[in-house]
């Protein structure tokens, strides 16, 4: 926990998350409810699933990417009903609330629910519903991004893209935009390249999970061939120096996510994460959750690990919060109201914290 002044400034910046994964906020307490609740039968031959405590501890111990999603995938399988999916993203909209969070744009994995027999509309509804209470609730706004799973064959993943419901929901309004996540290294973006280029001409924001484990050219793969707007995680680009000063020439967002980059071994500690380096290049970026419940932080706790790691200023830690809201996908009055009570805050905190 950072120095309680500046914790206390953390928290009362208008923060925005633009990387979280809703099913990564299930937490294994929930988890073991929800499968006696829908008579879901957890794995037997895994001492992990024995219990809660078991299944927390064994979090600890992610040896990788891949490694963690095997229990992100076993996790979500409890997920039934619409309902399921209203608890679980109202569970992080009351954490972002006591975190401090303004507005939040949360990554769905449809197709990991479709391949059990779960609707996409059940889902959607569910989402739906958690969105516009914590709108009401706490005050959070909030985007939906549709991501697509790279490690199922692309035809899948074509076929949930062309789906009538899937379709509707990115015409209505209710889906914002798409990203692509899951195992990485071996999936490089050129595989997406027809769905990105449809998304594009429906007119949908783009973003995908690039340089998180795999390499620096699956980054600039993904601003070249997919022509997505914000890189997610996106740390490996320090391997890359000309495309570092064209991400911050261009002013393209990475959403990082220091936590999770520990806890799935990208990097052994969070001054590893190239925070400092994307400060002096004038890369902008947002610090953000990824998957809370695994790796045992929300936003807050992201902000914080940060703060000790580095030891920001007062101006390079509104400068990041400035970035987090104009990069968002919300209209520009949100961004105003947003800048607006950023504004408010550091009047308030900086005297405090430089005195
Ligand atoms: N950190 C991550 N990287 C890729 N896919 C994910 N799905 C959930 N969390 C993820
Ligand atoms: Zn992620």
């Amino acid at each position: 926990m950072c120095k309680s002044t500046f914790h206390s400034f953390l928290q009362e910046l208008p923060k925005c998350e633009h990387h979280m994964h809703l099913e990564g906020s299930l937490s294994p307490e929930v988890l073991f409810t929800l499968a006696k609740r829908n008579n879901i039968t957890l794995p037997q031959d895994d001492p992990a699933f024995q219990s809660p405590e078991t299944l927390l501890a064994r979090y600890d111990r992610f040896t990788s990417l891949d490694d963690f999603l095997h229990y992100y995938y076993i996790g979500m399988s409890v997920l039934i009903s619409d309902s399921d999916f209203e608890d679980l993203a109202m569970d992080y909209f009351r954490h972002a609330a006591a975190d401090g969070v303004a507005h939040a744009e949360v990554f769905f994995d449809p197709q990991a629910h479709l391949e059990r027999g779960v609707s996409y509309n059940t889902v959607l509804k569910g989402f739906s519903a958690a969105r516009d209470r914590a709108q009401k609730e706490f005050g959070i706004t909030s985007e939906l991004i549709c991501c697509f799973l790279r490690h199922l064959p692309v035809p899948n993943c074509v076929s949930m893209f062309k789906d009538a419901d899937v379709q509707a929901s990115f015409k209505n309004g209710s889906v914002t935009g798409i990203g692509l996540d899951s195992s990485e290294k071996p999936f490089p973006p050129a595989l997406f390249e027809d769905i990105y280029a449809g998304a594009r001409e429906l007119g949908l924001r783009r973003t995908a999970h690039a340089g998180e484990e795999g390499p620096s050219t699956f980054i600039s793969d993904a601003l070249d061939i997919l022509k997505v707007e914000r890189i997610d995680h996106g740390i490996r680009l320090i391997e890359d120096e000309a495309l570092l000063q064209r991400i911050a020439k261009d002013g393209t967002m990475l959403s990082v996510c220091p936590l999770s980059n520990v806890l799935l071994r990208c990097v052994k500690e969070v001054k590893e994460v190239p925070i400092r380096k994307f400060l002096d290049a004038g890369v902008q970026f947002s610090i953000n959750s990824d998957d809370p419940a695994y790796f045992g932080g929300y936003i807050l706790d992201n902000y914080c690990a940060v703060h000790e790691a580095f030891d920001l200023s007062v101006a390079e830690w509104t400068s990041i919060c400035r970035a987090g809201i104009e990069g968002s996908w919300c209209s520009q009055a949100r961004k105003d109201e947003m800048l607006a009570r950023l504004d408010d805050v550091v009047r308030v905190w900086a005297p405090k914290l430089s005195a």
